[in-house]
């Protein structure tokens, strides 16, 4: 105890910016981007950046290396979550394709909207100085039509969003199971068990969907966006496909050591954009010392994925979109498959395998199927693209125009039937 006191009163934190007396940085924190701002700290104040606010300690972890060191090597201290005032007040957890039985209208899909709206509101809550009553837990108490309080509005509406999204699909399995349709989905044979509660199968579900789905489609528009800026990459990776593959059939999981360039285009699409900039935060359980900088029990640690992602002494130019990056001088894929917007240490992400896998083959079957170019007037110039992201924890491209045509007969074929099988 008495070594803690000690500690406390004599070691620092780690270096950022000047706090002011009682609120800290409150005022510094962003809300918009904040991973850019991070980035910026880092380059002025180091690796491990501290900021603080009234009760709240936070420490933004700019470099892959220090990432390691404490996510990973000192992960017994650093796996917890912070327990956000806001995210309580929405209620725990979010929700829903194979987990349902269920498919998917190919556009404005019911359960999508109703989960997309509630990814959403989690997402925008989620890091500091997002919500003031993070940072003030106590404005909770105030009546929601106090100024100020919009928040109980929008935790209202959260949570009523996430209600529906959680209990609509998981009805939606009974129905089917009722009718006799039913009994191969996740949930279904939950429900079939009779070993869990309603709810709890409602928030399992509603977990897997909510972390997967939103996720996955930021980091196909990514690629989207890439091919229709860098159409010679494109040629480059489909050149490769069709040497390989050829054009009368579909790439396979077995193709996919055969295909290096295609590794190398989807590790730089997961670089370049990636999805979670700002990783999900994590929560230190016991007061710990780094480099001689005191950390805090309880201090959110967030991994400045973006950061990491921009380390020029790794990534050259890294702003721009460019495979070559992972090969070696003597043009064999190098090691660097690490996929850092997966986050690190026992938190890193659970469905990994399971989105590399879904984005790998999405992109080789897009690749080999279509072309993906900027869109064009009808005078035939071509409509410029200036790709802006959104905020929160997962990053999306905003919308843009680009043009998808099929490149092969097979394609055709493959357009043709589709539009046959939804009547469009
Ligand atoms: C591009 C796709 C995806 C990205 C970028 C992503 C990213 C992340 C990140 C950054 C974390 C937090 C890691 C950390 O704390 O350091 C995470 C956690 C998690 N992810 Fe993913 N994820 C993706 C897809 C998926 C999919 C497809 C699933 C499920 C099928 C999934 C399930 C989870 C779960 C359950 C956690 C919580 C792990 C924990 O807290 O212990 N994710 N993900």
């Amino acid at each position: 105890k008495v070594f803690r006191a000690w500690q406390r009163r004599y070691l620092s934190f780690p270096p950022g910016p000047p706090p002011y007396p009682i609120i800290g940085n409150l005022l510094d924190l962003p809300t918009k981007l904040p991973w850019v701002t991070y980035t910026k700290w880092g380059i002025q104040y180091g690796d491990l950046v501290h900021i603080s606010a009234p009760g709240q300690h936070v420490v933004v972890v700019n470099s892959v290396k220090t990432a390691v060191e404490l996510f990973e090597k000192r992960s017994h201290i650093y796996s917890d979550r912070p327990i956000l005032t806001m995210i309580e007040l929405l209620t725990a957890a979010i929700i829903m394709a194979t987990v349902y039985g269920y498919e998917v209208q190919p556009t404005n899909d019911h359960f999508v909207s109703l989960s997309e709206s509630a990814v959403k509101k989690l997402s925008d809550a989620i890091f500091p100085g997002a919500m003031a009553v993070d940072t003030f837990p106590i404005l909770r108490y105030l009546p929601s039509w106090m100024p100020g309080a919009d928040f109980q509005q929008f935790a209202a509406e959260a949570r009523e969003l996430t209600k529906e999204m959680q209990e609509a699909p998981v009805n939606f399995v009974k129905q089917n199971m009722c009718d006799g349709m039913d009994s191969t989905s996740v949930v279904a044979k939950l429900l079939a068990t009779n070993r869990y509660d309603e709810v709890t199968i409602q928030s399992v579900a509603g977990t897997a969907y909510a972390a997967g789905a939103d996720t996955t489609v930021s980091s196909l528009t990514s690629f989207c966006l890439a091919m229709a800026l860098y159409p010679e990459i494109q040629k480059k990776a489909q050149t490769e496909i069709n040497t390989v593959i050829g054009t009368d059939r579909l790439p396979e999981f077995e193709d996919r050591p055969l295909l290096p360039y295609v590794e190398a285009l989807y590790r730089e699409v997961m670089r370049w954009r990636p999805v979670t900039p700002l990783g999900v935060p994590h929560a230190s359980t016991e007061d710990d010392i780094y480099n001689g900088y005191f950390i805090p029990k309880g201090t959110t640690v967030i991994s400045n994925i973006w950061a990491m992602t921009r380390d020029e002494s790794i990534y050259y130019e890294p702003d721009r979109f460019n495979p070559d990056r992972f090969f070696t001088a003597d043009g064999q894929l190098n090691e660097d498959a690490t996929i850092l917007t997966f986050g690190f240490g026992q938190r890193i992400c659970e469905g990994r395998h399971h989105a590399d896998a879904t984005i790998w083959a999405t992109i080789v079957s897009v690749l080999s199927t279509f072309n993906i170019e900027k869109a064009k007037y009808a005078t035939g110039k071509e409509i410029d693209i200036d790709p802006k992201y959104s905020d929160g924890l997962i990053s999306h491209p905003e919308p843009f125009a680009c043009s998808i045509t099929p490149r092969s007969e097979m394609a055709k074929n493959l357009v043709q039937a589709t539009a046959e099988t939804h009547d469009v």
